[in-house]
């Protein structure tokens, strides 16, 4: 229907005309595209063409590589240029559906008519390129949009604050082209407008934000001056949503100085990874590097199991013993002091034997006297660094010794013309003057590359087991744990699995001794869930990643692992941890995700939960299904998935572990389709009912959730964490059900929130 409102009909001509513009930059990227494709092809076919020649005729010729990397160069060029220009082509796409979310009208001083500036996903200028018609959400004005009520404002530029006048702030609804909704306000970012995107049904991706983005949501994007940055958020506050536009935001902002490769997000699994993957290609910008602290560890270990956050949550709920100081700072600094103590001599590096053709090269006892003789004043990381080169340098010396004997005379006989040949290199037998002179140039080239193996364990450091030294490290600890603790570790690694409390420090020790793991290339560290890290694993990924500013994340209520603690304490501990110069902390307390009836009850699981601000947005109170039987139960939640799946289109089971997760599948498999389980190892969410442990489900959403029991068979009263983040995954719809007597985790004020229901067979 058009409206006949005029201001609203010159906003739509507007938005025509600003379309009609789009339409016009569209055909020309891509055609430009276009151009840039043939080109890519063109050289890629020319690469092609090289690396053959190379490969078969004019192998090892100095020229011919440096042909092939110049080419390698512009094929790289190529696909870059045709990247920009397709993500480009994606953002134009984009915003021809919805141009702009914003009008702001600015008086600047000194000026007699207010400016209007239109604010959208990504910046855009008209064809002669004097004006802009649209403006980034990022651009240093577009600050004023999310902050300033009507009056005076100051927004920060590369030159310094700015002062001007705000005089109107317009909101607009515009899909696909035609403006659905538009009103003028003086608050932040209207109710109304959010009220709509958080009312729609969910899909298998998370969605921007930047139109409704909130004025403490917009602290923690813009933030450019803290190196360590604290979100406690409660649960659907917004902090996943937040940090993925301030990655948008500060790619934008040091366009020159910082691209999407040297930033890392820590993510809680696979899922998230994959449910978030869409924010940053939707505002136009290449996403960031992201890893789960099992894939972290897992690289780092290879060879060994590592037991995961997973693994812990489904195979033990208490602690073992000794396992808090393990997980502490100060066992980081205990690795320090045990270092101090091995400059100091009072400990020896565990050297272990390099050796070849089933012999020991070096010995071990060797080692240790190549490494007393070098100088003590060095620290121990250079003088083990000293002492590999001088090994080095002796196995080069040793080359014409090995030459001579006589595995390298048997050896060389076996081997085939072709491979003397190969052997040979540049070389051909004419080259030299006699057979005597052949031979034993062959000797050397051949014992030069069959003792590269023993050139390899030095330069990875074979010489020195880590294992062992922390094995020792552990039995010195000055604690009444230490021999249960090495014990431990001893067996779990007898069968090649490292439980998760021991890797930071183990990690951290194998660094520091032979001065790798650390990463300097990255300037941004995200870390969600940070209520899942232990100090110690802090501790080192500051050590880790030196140069990065660290932006963590976390809800200590959904704390599965570790004990809660107060968002102050937090920032204490993690400024300590992280050596913080400039930390700060912002609290997000509203929560937006769900209903105000399941965030009600949400908080009503909590000791503190009134902490929490729910967001006016309604829908159904959440129900309590109490069965008498367990074949009630079962016909209960039949009827309870298929009721939400009639209306909503994801819908999770979430349970405590995969143990339940795969029962449920059991009485539920030919009932409901399509139905998934879902294990640690997926990575992509399907739609339809899924059934999950929640440690799987963190971060996640979903519109409706069922939580299958919630009995005292199910739920102790320590388990309120557990019981919280499931029900803050819900949107729109929540269920309980209850084969039993109720768990004490479902207080008495959660009680009164829900619609309790008795069915009986
Ligand atoms: N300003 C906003 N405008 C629109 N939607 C928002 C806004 N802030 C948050 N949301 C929505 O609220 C939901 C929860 O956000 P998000 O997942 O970022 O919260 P979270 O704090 O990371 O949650 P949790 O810790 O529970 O996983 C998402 O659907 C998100 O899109």
């Amino acid at each position: 229907m058009k409206s006949t409102d005029p201001e609203r009909q010159a906003e739509q001509a507007r938005v025509d005309a600003v379309i009609a513009a789009i339409e016009d930059q569209i055909i020309r990227t891509k055609a430009a595209l276009a151009k840039a494709h043939a080109e890519t092809r063109a050289v890629e076919k020319n690469y092609g063409a090289n690396t053959s020649i190379n490969r078969y005729e004019i192998d090892d010729i100095a020229e011919s590589r440096a042909e092939i990397e110049q080419q390698r160069r512009l094929l790289f060029q190529a696909s870059e240029n045709e990247e920009i220009l397709k993500r480009q082509l994606a953002t134009l796409q984009e915003l021809k559906k919805s141009p702009y979310f914003g009008r702001i009208d600015i008086l600047d001083p000194g000026e007699r008519e207010p400016e209007s500036l239109y604010i959208g996903v990504a910046s855009l200028m008209n064809s002669d390129k004097t004006d802009f018609l649209i403006y980034d959400w990022r651009a240093p004005i577009s600050g004023v949009y999310y902050n300033g009520t009507l009056g005076t404002v100051t927004y920060p530029t590369p030159n310094g604050p700015q002062t001007t006048k705000l005089v109107k702030k317009r909101q607009f609804t515009i899909v696909d082209g035609q403006i659905t909704n538009m009103f003028d306000t003086n608050e932040t970012v209207g109710d109304e407008m959010l009220q709509a995107a958080l009312g729609q049904q969910n899909d298998q991706y998370m969605q921007s934000i930047v139109a409704t983005i909130q004025q403490e949501q917009n602290d923690i994007i813009r933030n450019t001056q803290s190196d360590l940055l604290v979100v406690q958020g409660v649960a659907g506050s917004g902090k996943t949503s937040a940090i993925l536009q301030r990655i948008a935001y500060l790619l934008f902002h040091a366009r020159d100085s910082l691209n999407a490769d040297q930033i890392v997000l820590f993510s809680p699994n696979l899922l998230f990874s994959q449910y978030i993957s869409q924010v940053l290609p939707k505002l136009g910008e290449k996403n960031m590097r992201q890893v789960t602290l099992a894939g972290f560890l897992r690289r780092r270990f290879e060879g060994l199991q590592v037991e995961t956050l997973f693994d812990r949550y489904e195979t033990s709920h208490g602690h073992a013993n000794g396992r808090e100081f393990l997980e502490s700072a100060a066992m980081m600094q205990a690795v320090e002091a045990y270092l101090a103590k091995m400059a100091a001599g009072q400990v020896q590096p565990c050297f272990v034997p390099i050796r070849f053709n089933e012999e020991p090269f070096f010995s071990a006892d060797h080692i240790a006297t190549v490494y007393a003789a070098q100088p003590t004043a060095l620290p121990v990381e250079q003088r083990l660094l000293a002492t590999k080169n001088a090994l080095i340098k002796e196995l080069k010396a040793r080359i014409a010794t090995e030459a001579r004997q006589d595995w390298v005379a048997k050896e060389l006989d076996a081997l085939t013309t072709q491979q003397i040949t190969k052997l040979l290199g540049k070389h051909s037998v004419d080259d030299f003057a006699s057979l005597e002179q052949l031979n034993a140039y062959l000797a050397r080239r051949w014992a030069k590359r069959r003792l590269r193996q023993v050139y390899d364990a030095l330069y990875n450091n074979y010489f020195i087991d880590y294992y062992a030294q922390y094995h020792d490290l552990l039995a010195r600890l000055p604690i009444k744990d230490a021999a249960a603790l090495t014990q431990r570790y001893d067996e779990q690694l007898e069968f090649h699995r490292l439980p998760l409390s021991y890797t930071a420090s183990l990690m951290y020790l194998r660094d520091l001794l032979s001065g790798s793991g650390v990463d300097r290339s990255f300037q941004y560290v995200f870390i969600d869930e940070m209520q899942d890290y232990s100090p110690a694993m802090l501790y080192y990924l500051r050590h880790a990643f030196p140069l990065a500013k660290f932006t963590i994340l976390g809800d200590s209520e959904q704390a599965l692992f570790y004990p809660l603690i107060t968002p102050a304490t937090l920032l204490a501990q993690t400024q300590e941890l992280l050596a913080a110069k400039h930390p700060k902390l912002v609290a997000l307390r509203r929560s937006y995700r769900s209903t105000k009836e399941i965030t009600d009850f949400a908080k009503a699981l909590l000791p503190d939960g009134d902490e929490i601000i729910s967001f006016t947005r309604h829908g159904a109170i959440p129900q309590l299904l109490i069965s008498q039987t367990p074949t009630q139960w079962h016909a209960d939640l039949v009827t309870a998935v298929t009721a939400a799946q009639a209306d909503f289109g994801t819908v999770a089971l979430l349970t405590r572990d995969q143990a339940q997760a795969a029962q449920l599948y059991q009485l539920l498999y030919e009932r409901v389709t399509p139905l998934t389980r879902l294990t640690a190892t997926d990575s992509t969410l399907p739609s339809g009912v899924v059934i999950l442990p929640t440690y799987l489900a963190k971060g996640l959403e979903f519109d409706a959730v069922i939580i299958p029991d919630v009995s005292t068979q199910a739920f102790t009263a320590q388990d309120t964490g557990l019981l919280y983040t499931m029900a803050s995954r819900a949107m729109h719809h929540l269920t309980l059900l209850c084969p039993g007597e109720l768990s004490s985790v479902v207080t008495p004020a959660a009680r009164q929130l829900v619609q309790m229901k008795f069915t009986k067979a």
